[in-house]
């Protein structure tokens, strides 16, 4: 799967929320998106994954215009994790993962029942297959939804006999968001091992140790454009993680990996007395 962006612009309401986005990213690639709150990562993974569809400039999937494929088309070359996914209704885990496969058929073969039972054990939920969804901890709700996408995702129940390339496309808004740092690990290195049989892998991260030590390449978002995008090396360095987020950090050399450590320079700071807030405000 090739994934072309090419100029593409957002507006929702009255409010630009994405200017002139153009990114490629190719089959086997773990694209990873970062930038502050409201940045507009998770809009421009929205318009990836086909959500908002009045965006001007273009889309390119494989070659084909996003707009004019096929609703089911899209869901069998996607899978999409989104960020506050609310499932109140008390589905059990099983069910929700069963959901994976319904894009295909609401029939369940045995096949797909195979593959559902591969994912929840490989996101290690599979224990948890009765209990109802609502009553989960957040980071079993978070596990339980890989479990789903992996499951939409998959065409055998097996993560290394397929090969994906020019397939299938991943999208992950903020996948680990409650996770514990074991699960955290297991599903970036799914992602990796997803990307490694050819799925084109994007994901919103907000940690930047795990976008330092997953990520093949990075986008860095700010005020909706691209404010930089490259390597992992080239894009987290101080100069840019201050004018992003607005943080001091000192940028250091893992002792035994060859990734970067990113480590917050200023433990305060970010608080000014009332009186210089005064100032500020006039
Ligand atoms: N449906 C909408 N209508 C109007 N504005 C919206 C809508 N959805 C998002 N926005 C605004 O667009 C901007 C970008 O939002 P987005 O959710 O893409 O940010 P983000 O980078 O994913 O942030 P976060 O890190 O907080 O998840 C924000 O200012 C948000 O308030």
């Amino acid at each position: 799967m090739m994934l072309h962006v090419n100029d593409i612009s957002l507006s929702l309401g009255k409010a630009q929320i994405l200017r002139n986005i153009s990114m490629d990213a190719a089959a086997g690639e773990l694209c990873v998106i970062m930038g502050a709150n409201g940045a507009g990562k998770s809009t421009l993974l929205k318009v990836i994954a086909g959500e908002h569809m009045h965006y001007q400039g273009h889309v390119l999937l494989a070659g084909n215009e996003l707009k004019s494929m096929p609703v089911a088309a899209q869901a069998s070359t996607r899978a999409v994790l989104s960020q506050q996914l609310t499932l109140n209704q008390a589905f059990t885990v099983a069910e929700v993962a069963n959901m994976g496969r319904f894009v295909y058929s609401t029939h369940l073969s045995s096949l797909d029942k195979e593959i559902v039972t591969y994912a929840l054990k490989t996101m290690q939920v599979w224990n948890l297959r009765d209990r109802t969804y609502p009553t989960l901890s957040g980071g079993q709700k978070q596990r339980v939804q890989m479990a789903r996408v992996l499951a939409q995702l998959l065409e055998a129940p097996d993560l290394h006999t397929t090969d994906y390339a020019g397939k299938k496309m991943l999208l992950l808004d903020e996948p680990v968001t409650g996770m514990d740092i074991l699960h955290q690990q297991l599903s970036l290195q799914l992602a990796t091992t997803l990307a490694a049989s050819g799925v084109l892998v994007v994901a919103v991260l907000h940690d930047f140790q795990l976008a330092a030590a997953f990520a093949s390449r990075l986008l860095l978002l700010k005020d909706g454009t691209i404010y930089a995008q490259g390597s992992v090396e080239e894009i987290l360095t101080p100069a840019h993680i201050k004018n992003c987020f607005g943080v001091d950090v000192a940028v250091l050399e893992h002792p035994h990996c060859h990734y970067p450590l990113v480590v917050t320079a200023a433990a305060d700071g970010l608080f000014k007395s009332p009186a210089e807030e005064a100032i500020n405000v006039l």
